[in-house]
């Protein structure tokens, strides 16, 4: 389908005739798809995260109750989908999509998401979608618009995938990248993580695609998880002894109570494990220097400065962007934690830690269901930057670790390079004590052969965190 080909006002055999393009028609009022389409455009134009976009705008405009959920369900859906939606369009095209026009071509996905994987009705799918980017770009895109998400109609998302998925006896892999819309090389790492090709790459893909639930954590000393689940309606978690899972479609939390009061936080359910593990971690001696040495945005600084505050030790937590190390500021207030601007891998702290933690900057593989767009934006050269980085800074935490000190290396993904690869060698070559990780998430099933901890969605119901625990000898 061509721009040439669907003129508007040109009718289309059996299907309902597009609109008369005549005098510009009022917008129709539809502030969710409105919102859903301003997000897709943040992501595109300037590389902004949905997650971060979409919250303030539903606030400026007011947007709450069932049209902030379809909105965040349009926003996130959409984003999450892209490449599959991109090749579902790219079928119903007769160009390469790179010539169609960025605007339009958000329009086509938020209109292909709402066709493939909701049950809204196509009349309203199309008619809504032609409205805004009418309303956008102008009415002579109408036409084409309203066609090729005719076309793309014609099929629900299981006889596109049939159409279009590569064949799953020869490229099992790309088959069921495809099939849960990740990018193939996505899926290797995880296929190569697992070690399987099979049900629990599926499983984890399929995990990796669904919307995840909202985990809070009660703040050490102040309320029990007991409580917080009692007042916010949510479950104790099953691992974390400081978690809540709240029910599905809790709405914006920045201004629940327990959130307003710093009782509690949201945070990921295996971002709490891996902050106790690096507080628990066994130690010989002293253990009241504790170092976060990549502490922004201060999820695991603020944990580890309320269970420190319990047994009178200190944190010091680095982090190198200036306006992270302001949120980690405002997440640790009133707790025993100490924040510095710097570079970690040269930060001037004075050496003799008893505890490290080094969360450091990943491919963010393992949060990909938080992170709608993130999928389809990172890139497999990235990893091997990074690996550098990590190498870097778990060897400047050694430098201030002191003997017999232990060192937590974190990070959020299950890619092997920044996972097993980095820790593995840094260890060897600095002829470091690899403890069994295991040990320090006691009823956490399915932790595999040891020493290292990989937790999973499709296992945990948590992000993709990877734990290992060294010693200095
Ligand atoms: C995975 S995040 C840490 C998450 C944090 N621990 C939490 O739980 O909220 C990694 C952080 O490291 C910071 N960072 C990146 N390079 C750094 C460096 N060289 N030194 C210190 N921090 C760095 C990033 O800005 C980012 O805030």
């Amino acid at each position: 389908m061509s721009y040439q080909d669907r003129r508007p006002g040109r009718p289309s055999r059996g299907k309902p005739a597009p609109r008369k393009d005549g005098p510009r028609r009022p917008p129709v009022e539809d502030p969710a798809r409105r919102a859903a389409l301003d997000v897709l455009y943040a992501v595109r134009e300037r590389d902004a995260y949905a997650n971060l976009v979409l919250p303030d705008l539903l606030r400026e405009r007011r947007i709450s109750g069932r049209d902030a959920a379809l909105a965040t369900e349009l926003a996130y859906g959409t984003s999450r989908a892209q490449g599959l939606l991109d090749d579902v369009i790219a079928a119903c095209l007769d160009r390469p999509l790179s010539k169609v026009d960025g605007k339009v071509l958000d329009g086509l996905r938020l209109g292909a998401y709402q066709l493939l994987r909701t049950r809204i009705p196509t009349h309203a799918a199309v008619g809504s979608t032609v409205d805004l980017v009418r309303e956008d770009v102008g009415s002579h895109i109408a036409g084409f618009v309203n066609a090729v998400l005719r076309t793309v109609s014609e099929k629900d998302e299981a006889a596109w995938v049939e159409q279009l998925a590569p064949d799953a006896e020869k490229d099992p892999i790309g088959s069921f990248a495809f099939h849960t819309a990740h990018p193939r090389w996505v899926a290797r790492s995880f296929a190569e993580a697992l070690g399987d090709k099979g049900a629990e790459l599926k499983a984890a893909l399929e995990a990796d695609d669904a919307r995840p639930e909202v985990h809070l954590v009660a703040r050490p000393g102040e309320i029990s998880a007991d409580e917080l689940a009692a007042i916010t309606g949510g479950e104790v978690a099953p691992y974390s002894p400081y978690g809540v899972h709240l029910p599905s479609g809790s709405g914006d939390l920045a201004d629940s109570e327990p959130i307003r009061e710093k009782l509690a936080a949201v945070q990921d359910e295996g971002s709490q494990l891996c902050a106790i593990a690096a507080t628990k971690a066994p130690l010989e001696g002293s253990d009241e220097r504790w170092l976060d040495l990549c502490a922004g945005p201060g999820g695991k600084a603020a944990l580890m400065g309320a269970l420190a505050a319990l047994q009178g030790a200190r944190v010091d937590a680095v982090e190198i962007a200036p306006h992270r190390a302001r949120l980690i500021e405002h997440a640790v207030k009133d707790l025993p934690v100490t924040v510095h601007v710097a570079d970690g891998r040269e930060s001037g702290l004075e050496p003799g830690y008893d505890r490290i933690l080094v969360d450091a900057p990943c491919s963010g593989l393992g949060a990909l269901r938080r992170r709608p767009e993130a999928r389809w934006r990172r890139q497999p050269s990235d990893v091997s930057e990074l690996t550098k980085l990590q190498a870097e800074l778990i060897t400047a935490a050694i430098g201030l670790l002191r003997p017999g000190g232990v060192l937590t290396y974190v990070v959020c993904s299950p890619h092997l390079a920044e996972t097993e690869g980095v820790v593995g060698e840094t260890a060897r070559r600095n002829k470091l004590e690899v403890l069994d990780a295991r040990e320090l998430f006691p009823g956490v099933p399915r932790l595999g052969d040891g020493p290292y901890v990989q937790l999973w969605p499709h296992r945990h119901g948590t992000d993709a965190m990877f734990c290992a625990v060294l010693r200095k000898p």
